[in-house]
């Protein structure tokens, strides 16, 4: 089954196969075609240009893309995909007063929604979370990670995990799927945080890395939950096991937990709203990568991640929407865009580098998506007709995607 789209107004992010990461000053630069053609074989993308080259290729289908702009799907990095019910009443005792600390400190919060998930069935888990990925592919997404941490008991984390397998097997996109076993303290644990990361450690890794069900180690690290000892002790254990360091850290504070995450070869250290000179300057000469989650800075009206900070010392940063039910219950990646522009100051270019290329890196699959290539997977958005791709963050909640296509087939 071959797919040609012909006569694209322009072909975003067009790159050569050895790009897997963009950083600093090479973030401003978007590379593209206009008046383009793809054309798509099976699930991959095998050939590519300007019309002015185009001699008449034959395939099975042919869309034309006039006045349409092209682009890779978007690639999320982080997301709490799997939970189970919302969190609605807390949204409006947020807006009555009450911050997000002083919610969790009661009780709500993360063990609100552990609660919630070790009381619903795996199948009805799986029916609410497949709901919402239909939903974000919709909305341009083709690759995302999905992370455990709402279970807070090993047999809901594994329930979590396995839903998280599930969707991976039954739908075209990429998913990749992290233990969050340390995301926030049970009550039963109150009194003895230790016994908890034991439990983590002992039990929780060892299982989810015998049955394969993640490829990635999470931890909160923040004051009130876990920490730098509780994430080292972790940590250390992840990669015992085979698992990779991703970690939430200097959400609400900085204390150390970037060059922790540097130290343990995260692939990517995410949130940062809180980010000093100390955090940038173990980023660099690393292999770990920056996440930013504008969305939730934007629910929970807390500071955005200092991007331009991190651009201008020569950094690269991805962007990722941390759709959960708490901080951030949206896991539209165009949203993301346009507010990394409207509020973090990155150009265009540099939001879609991020939200694309950036953002498969930090999945460890930036060699088969996030960027049109030769050989990578056919993971695309066609836009609506739009008069230049800045209008996809101008033009903020428009919903500007005409057609996604996935795997080489259209899914909307
Ligand atoms: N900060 C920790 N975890 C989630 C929020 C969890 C929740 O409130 O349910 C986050 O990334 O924002
Ligand atoms: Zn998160």
């Amino acid at each position: 089954m071959s797919l040609l789209i012909i006569n694209i107004k322009e072909l975003l992010q067009v790159r050569e196969t050895n790009v897997t990461i963009v950083k600093g000053n090479d973030m401003k630069i978007l590379p593209t075609i206009k008046n383009a053609y793809v054309l798509i074989d099976y699930d991959t993308i095998v050939e590519y240009g300007s019309m002015d080259d185009y001699e008449n290729i034959e395939a099975d289908e042919v869309i034309d893309a006039k006045g349409k702009i092209v682009l890779p799907a978007w690639c999320d990095s982080h997301t709490h995909l799997v939970f189970a019910g919302d969190r609605s009443q807390e949204f409006v005792d947020r807006i009555n007063g009450l911050t997000y600390e002083e919610i969790a400190a009661r009780g709500g919060g993360i063990l609100n929604s552990a609660e919630k998930l070790q009381n619903t069935s795996e199948d009805e888990l799986y029916e609410q979370s497949l709901k919402r990925l239909n939903a974000v592919i919709k909305l341009g997404t083709g690759a995302i990670e999905i992370k455990s941490g709402y279970g807070l008991t090993v047999d809901a984390e594994l329930k979590m995990l396995r839903v998280i397998k599930r969707l991976s097997k039954e739908s075209q996109v990429k998913i990749k799927a992290t233990l969050l076993g340390a995301h926030a303290l049970p009550k039963e644990y109150k009194d003895n945080k230790s016994a908890f990361v034991d439990l983590v450690i002992n039990e929780m890794i060892p299982k989810v890395s015998k049955e394969r069900l993640a490829e990635y180690i999470d931890v909160f690290c923040e004051k009130g939950y876990f920490s730098l000892e509780d994430t080292e002790r972790i940590l250390n254990a992840g990669v015992e096991h085979g698992l990779i360091p991703k970690i939430h850290v200097n959400q609400f504070n900085a204390f150390g937990g970037v060059a922790l995450g540097v130290k343990y070869n995260a692939l990517s250290v995410d949130h940062l709203e809180e980010l000093n000179n100390e955090d940038v300057d173990a980023l660099k000469n690393s292999k770990t990568m920056p996440v930013a989650l504008p969305s939730c800075s934007y629910f929970l009206s807390i500071p955005y991640t200092p991007a331009r900070q991190i651009i201008d010392a020569g950094l690269p940063i991805a962007l990722a929407t941390d759709y959960n039910p708490g901080s951030t219950p949206s896991g539209n990646m165009n949203f993301v865009v346009s507010t990394a522009c409207i509020k973090m100051k990155m150009t265009p270019e540099e939001a879609i580098n991020a939200a694309t290329i950036n953002g498969a890196y930090a999945m460890g699959i930036s060699n088969q998506y996030g960027s049109i290539c030769r050989g990578k997977k056919a993971n695309l958005i066609i836009t609506k007709e739009i008069p230049s791709y800045h209008y996809l963050p101008y033009a903020f909640g428009d919903n500007l995607i005409d057609k996604v296509i996935i795997n080489g087939r259209i899914v909307l």
